[in-house]
């Protein structure tokens, strides 16, 4: 379900800004960015009975996408050895997390 994906999350997240290992930085934008995809073949309970072509629903995956857009920007600075701006790019996550919450949660 849908609370599982964004477990994965919240501790990915936590990972994320804790952690200045390059390798367990990759691994956790990994996960996040995963558990941000399947959460796209879900639908949150706010919007049950909305139909999967409803302007909500596509709203909610696109949040989704704007999510895993900006893992992918943390993701290629860790692949260039910018390991401080790739943690940086969570306070990104945070915002687009909390702007989804508000709409979503
Ligand atoms: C780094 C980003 C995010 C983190 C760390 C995060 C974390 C969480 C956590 C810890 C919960 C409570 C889970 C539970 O009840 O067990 C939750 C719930 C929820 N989140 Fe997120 N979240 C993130 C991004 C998003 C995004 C981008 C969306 C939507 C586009 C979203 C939509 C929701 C919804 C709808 C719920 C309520 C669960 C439900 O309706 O079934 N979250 N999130």
């Amino acid at each position: 379900d849908l609370g599982k994906e964004m477990d994965i999350m919240k501790d990915s997240l936590s990972t994320v800004k804790k952690t200045r290992d390059a390798g367990e930085l990759r691994q956790a934008l990994t996960a996040m960015r995963q558990a941000a995809q399947d959460a796209k073949d879900q639908a949150p309970e706010r919007l049950d009975g909305k139909a999967k072509d409803s302007a909500q629903i596509k709203d909610y995956r696109a949040h989704l996408d704007k999510l895993i857009s900006q893992i992918d920007v943390s993701l290629k600075k860790v692949n260039a050895g910018d390991v401080a701006g790739a943690k940086a790019e969570s306070e990104n996550f945070e915002q687009t997390r909390n702007e989804s919450h508000k709409k979503f949660r």
